[in-house]
C-alpha cells in the first residue's frame, strides 16, 4: 500500500537566498516546494531600508524560473541607524513583513547588527504599535559565554528583558536549538513564537566533531546535545500554534564551508520535506506536519495559508538528491540527514 499524504503547499519562515549568481542557482530549490519564504536581510550590504527590499524582492522575482510561483516575504535588517518611519512605510505597504535583530558580531554578516538596544527602542515602539514581527537571532556575542550556552544567556540576559520593556511586541525565536528556548516560547503568549530548522530536528554536536570535523554540519546556533534535540523535536510534532517551519537553509560554496575557518551554514533547501516527513513519521506524528510547515506560520503572520497543496508519497527507494547543486557562485553542498529520504515530493 502506498503511503501519501497531501498538504497545503508549505512556507519556509527563515530562508537566506544571497543574491547573484548564488541566488540564481538556490532559488528553484525552495520555490520547487514552497509558495513563501520570509528572506533573510544580511546581505553585504545588508538590506535596512524599504527601498532596499523592494530592489531585493525584484531581484528575487527576476530570478525566479518561467512558469514557478513562489512570493518572496520581506524583512529589515535592524541597525541602530533605522528610521521608525521607514520601517512603518515599508510594513504598510505590505512589502515587509518582518524585522530582522542580529546582535551585532552573532552570526553571518552581522556585523552592522545592534550593540546598544536603546538605540531602537523607537523602531521597536513602532513595530509593536503596527504588530510587525521581529524576527531573532537569539545568541549573546560575548567572549565570556561558551558557544553552546548563548542562546540560554540570550533569553535571559536580552530576549525577556527586551520583551518585557516593549509590550505588545510581537517576536519570533528564530532557528531555537535549546529546551531553553523551547520552554520560553512555550509560554509567551499569542505574541511570541519560535522557527525551528530541519538540520536542528536530526543532528546534534556529535554529527559535527565525532569521527573527524564535519563543515557541513557546522552552522548558528550550533547544533547542541542530543537532549535538546529530543526538546525541539518534541516541540515541533506537538501541534503547538507557536512552533513552525524555518529552515534557516543558508547556502555557502563548498570552497567556505570547507575551509580552515568554515562559513556558518546548512542548505537543506533541496530535501526539507522530505527530511521532515521523515522526521515527523518516525514520531509518530505526520498529521502534525501540516501545521509545523504550513499553517501555524501563516496564522503568526497573520496571513492566510497557501491555497495550492503539495502530495507527498513514501517510496520504496530512496529518493534521489543531488549531494551539491552548481550554482554559478560554486558548488553547494546539499544537507546530509545521515539516513535514506523515502518520502518524495509528488512534481
Ligand atoms: N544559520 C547560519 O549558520 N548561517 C546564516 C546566518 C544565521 O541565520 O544565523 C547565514 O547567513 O549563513
Ligand atoms: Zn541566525
Ligand atoms: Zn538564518
Amino acid at each position: 500500500m502506498t503511503q501519501s499524504l497531501t498538504l497545503r503547499r508549505p512556507d519556509d519562515w527563515h530562508l537566506h537566498l544571497r543574491d547573484g549568481a548564488m541566488l540564481q542557482g538556490v532559488l528553484p530549490e525552495t520555490a520547487r516546494h514552497f509558495g513563501r519564504a520570509i528572506i533573510m536581510p544580511n546581505l553585504v550590504p545588508p538590506v535596512v531600508t524599504g527601498d532596499q527590499a523592494a530592489a531585493y524582492r525584484d531581484r528575487i522575482l527576476a530570478a525566479l524560473p518561467e512558469g514557478m510561483a513562489f512570493q518572496p516575504l520581506m524583512t529589515l535588517y535592524l541597525t541602530e541607524t533605522t528610521d521608525p518611519a521607514d520601517v512603518r512605510a515599508a510594513a504598510e505597504s505590505g512589502l515587509v513583513r518582518a524585522v530582522k535583530l542580529y546582535p551585532a558580531g552573532a552570526t553571518t554578516n552581522s556585523h552592522s547588527g545592534v550593540r546598544d538596544f536603546d538605540r531602537v527602542r523607537g523602531v521597536l515602539e513602532t513595530m509593536a504599535e503596527i504588530g510587525l514581527p521581529l524576527c531573532v537571532h537569539g545568541e549573546v556575542t560575548t567572549h565570556e559565554v561558551d558557544i553552546f550556552d548563548r542562546e540560554a544567556v540570550f533569553i535571559d540576559t536580552v530576549l525577556d528583558p527586551l520583551r518585557r520593556a516593549t509590550p505588545g511586541l510581537r517576536v519570533v525565536m528564530e532557528h531555537i536549538t535549546t529546551e531553553e528556548g523551547v520552554a520560553y516560547a512555550s509560554d509567551g503568549g499569542p505574541d511570541l513564537a519560535a522557527t525551528i530548522t530541519t538540520h536542528h530536528l536530526i543532528i546534534n554536536r556529535n554529527h559535527i566533531l565525532v569521527g573527524g570535523i564535519k563543515p557541513h554540519y557546522y552552522c548558528l546556533p550550533v547544533a547542541k546535545r542530543e537532549k535538546h534535540r529530543l526538546a525541539l523535536r518534541a516541540a515541533a510534532t506537538s501541534g503547538a500554534a507557536c512552533y513552525f517551519l524555518g529552515t534557516d537553509s543558508a547556502p555557502h560554496v563548498d570552497a567556505l564551508k570547507e575551509h580552515a575557518c568554515g562559513c556558518a551554514g546548512c542548505f537543506t533547501a533541496t530535501n526539507t520535506m522530505s527530511c521532515l516527513a521523515h522526521v515527523f513519521e518516525e514520531e509518530g506524528a505526520l498529521d502534525r506536519l501540516e501545521g509545523f510547515t504550513s499553517l501555524n506560520g501563516p496564522a503568526f503572520y497573520r496571513l492566510p495559508p497557501n491555497e495550492g497543496t503539495i502530495r507527498l508519497v513514501k517510496q520504496a527507494a530512496p529518493v534521489a538528491y543531488p549531494e551539491k547543486i552548481l550554482t554559478g557562485a560554486g558548488p553547494v553542498t546539499v544537507f546530509n540527514p545521515g539516513f535514506p529520504l523515502h518520502w518524495a515530493v509528488e512534481s
